[in-house]
């Protein structure tokens, strides 16, 4: 048995998979929309697996700083010097920014930010949902 508390947002964001033959070299925009999971085996005394205000705003605001309105691109990309060059709003990925590889770094994000909340003890992201387009989404589980 376990709790879970799942938060949502949305981001308007450019990326482009240059590995990728085809359309999606080219950079292009998408609404996002993400769903992180946080699960602990109970909740707390509290009656919490974490407060939903605090965790939400930490999240939101983490995302709404690094991809809203930006660019999200793998570091070996060569767009990325050009657009900071020019002012845009650049995250740089370890890897391609696949939906998959998005999902996955907003889960380290979200073990990041859960570390500083209150009533997080043994809190832990355990699935992260992410979505490009209303047909379109993959997923990270631990
Ligand atoms: N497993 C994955 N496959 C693809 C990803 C991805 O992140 N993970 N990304 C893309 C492209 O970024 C592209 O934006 C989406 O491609 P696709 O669905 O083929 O294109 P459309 O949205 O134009 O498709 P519709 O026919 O309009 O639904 C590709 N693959």
């Amino acid at each position: 048995m376990a709790s879970t508390v799942t938060i949502s947002h949305n981001f308007e964001t450019a990326h482009r998979l240059p590995h990728l033959p085809g359309k999606c070299v080219s950079l292009h925009g998408h609404s996002w929309w993400a769903e992180v999971t946080v699960t602990a085996l109970a909740a707390d005394a509290a009656g919490m697996v974490v407060e939903f205000g605090p965790f939400k705003k930490m999240l939101r605001g983490w995302i709404d700083d690094n991809f809203d309105h930006g660019v999200l691109l793998g570091a070996d990309d060569p767009l990325v010097p050009l657009l900071r060059g020019q002012d845009c709003k650049v995250y740089e990925l370890p890897v391609w920014p696949t939906v998959e590889n998005v999902a996955a770094h907003l889960a380290e994000v979200g073990d990041e930010l859960l570390a500083t909340v209150d009533h997080a003890y043994g809190a832990r992201v355990t699935r992260v949902e992410v979505r490009e387009t209303h047909v379109n989404r993959a997923g990270w589980c631990a």
